[in-house]
């Protein structure tokens, strides 16, 4: 079906609903299987038993996609051929229209990890010069809108006349993206046969989730960061705002059993918020930014030092997860992407994690005190500009590894003075050193629990809420922060002379 606001995208011609015609078996290939779901939530692992280990592609090769062309094209002209010479065989993409792929994994496995699913390597990756494709997703299996009128999204799974259109359509595009694809994917957990109806029995239930759009006020408490709890209790009275506003009780069946009740939405709404990336799409002429969920590539958990990178090929409209060149990889490495540059509660907001060792991290510091910029990277062998920040490591002999995120985001965000040539003084350096260490004990005393208090809790057999869990664990890694600064604070102090 087709309306003008909701044509499909990109495709010129419709899909058949994933229907997947049979296709020759690609030796390189090693496909994921959906299993059946099983009690609790299931594992994506089914390698195929008889297939070679996968050999891994290189990036940037616009290969045939052989996998995808009907075979007259790949076998040489038979005695008998029918066709005259003169007569040319069409351009291998005119038979990649609408046709509809599957996913693609190459050396990876999906195994359930600390921090959820997770993608992992299956065998030893040299490094290389160029980046390697570990995964290929299709177009046809994501679920996209995108952000600009006239917006359209994609697969065009909507009747003409379903009421979930209309909501779709009374939202913004620009601001509402997350509203809009929670809508979609809604819609097509309802709809028979879908792939996301398959593939939603992967995806972390509502008990799973981490996101604090699905946390009691109790647990946004916990989080002791007025501004984030603030932030969030608006966050859920718009998702609930929304949900009230279109599942009143008159509304029909087949809308209601979408969201039967608020949880619903608004789990649909975490998913979306901590599952979909952004995407420029070439629409015809014009490029157009898009909110897509990416199945297989939404297992990915954030790294600042992610070893993978996602890769959009418009070509034949497949996203690629690609491993970063020059990364070796070892079998049983987490592979990982960089969900973006932020402080914790940016990532609090929209996945529900946090990290002490988030190098982008900051702490308010409202003491005069600065210490002297390059000392202290020199003296934890850290080099680059303010956003570039890294630690060599292979100038640090024989030391721990003291060195992490945390002192990176130290170096960033501790007040620091700089001024040409001018050398540091060790007494003026130490002193402020210990008027900014005074001031990460007072921060520390403010909160209403100690470091160890929130271990205890979190270590405590009894179970305990995944929200307010990752609550008390976002103020924990604070408050590790704050003592990671102290401790380098005393390293610096040590070092300053030498
Ligand atoms: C795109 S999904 C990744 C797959 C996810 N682990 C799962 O179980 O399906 C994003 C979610 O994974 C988790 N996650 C990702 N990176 C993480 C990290 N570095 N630390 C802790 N949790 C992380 C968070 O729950 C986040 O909302």
């Amino acid at each position: 079906m087709a309306t003008p606001a909701a044509s499909p995208l990109l495709l010129p011609l419709p899909l058949p609903a994933f229907t997947f015609p049979p296709r020759r078996t690609v030796p390189c290939a090693r496909r994921l299987v959906l299993r059946p779901p099983r009690a609790g939530r299931p594992r994506l692992r089914d390698p195929p038993p008889a297939a070679p280990p996968p050999a891994v592609e290189e990036a940037g090769e616009e290969e045939e996609d052989d996998d995808t062309l009907p075979l007259r094209l790949l076998e040489p002209p038979q005695e008998d051929d029918p066709f005259p010479p003169e007569m040319e065989p069409a351009d291998p993409d005119f038979y990649r229209i609408g046709y509809a792929r599957m996913m693609r994994a190459y050396g990876i496995e999906f195994l359930e990890g600390p921090d959820g699913m997770a993608v992992y390597a299956s065998r030893d990756v040299d490094p290389l010069r160029r980046a390697r494709v570990i995964m290929e997703i299709p177009l046809e299996l994501m679920l996209t809108v995108t952000q600009k009128r006239p917006w359209m999204f994609f697969p065009d799974i909507i009747p003409l006349g379903h009421p979930i259109f209309d909501i779709i359509e009374s939202t913004d595009p620009e601001t509402d993206w997350d509203l809009r694809l929670a809508c979609l994917l809604l819609y097509a957990f309802d709809v028979e046969d879908n792939f996301w109806q398959l593939y939603g029995d992967f995806l972390p239930s509502v008990d799973e989730c981490t996101s604090l759009l699905l946390a009691p006020k109790d647990d946004l408490m916990e989080l002791e960061d007025q501004d984030l709890a603030t932030k969030m209790l608006k966050n859920q009275k718009r998702a609930i705002d929304f949900w009230q506003k279109h599942w009143h009780k008159t509304i029909p069946l087949k809308l209601k059993r979408l969201a039967p009740d608020h949880e619903r939405f608004l789990w649909a709404l975490s998913i979306v918020q901590s599952r979909s990336v952004n995407l420029k799409l070439r629409m015809g002429a014009f490029l157009q930014d898009a909110n897509a969920l990416v199945p297989y590539a939404d297992m990915l958990n954030h790294s600042p030092d992610a070893n993978c990178f996602l890769h959009w090929r418009f070509k034949d409209r497949m996203l690629e997860v690609m491993i970063k060149a020059g990364r070796a990889v070892k079998k049983g490495d987490e592979m990982t992407i960089d969900y973006m540059s932020g402080v914790n509660s940016s990532f609090m907001e929209r996945y529900g994690f946090s990290s002490p060792t988030n190098p982008w991290e900051l702490i308010n510091f409202s003491s005069d005190a600065k210490i002297h910029l390059d000392s202290f990277l020199s003296v934890f062998n850290i080099a680059g500009l303010h956003d570039e920040l890294y630690h060599n490591a292979a100038l640090t002999s024989g030391e721990n590894n003291f060195v992490d995120g945390g002192v990176v985001a130290a170096a960033r965000t501790l007040p620091t003075w700089s001024e040409g040539d001018v050398p540091a003084i060790p007494s003026l350096e130490r002193k402020s050193a210990q008027a900014l260490q005074e001031e990460c004990h007072t921060m520390l005393e403010s909160f209403s629990t100690t470091i160890q208090q929130d271990q205890e809790i979190l270590d405590s057999d009894g179970h305990i809420r995944r929200t307010r869990e990752i609550a008390i664990k976002y103020r924990l890694h604070r408050k590790l922060l704050l003592q990671k600064i102290i401790d380098a604070l005393d390293i610096y102090q040590d070092r300053i002379l030498f």
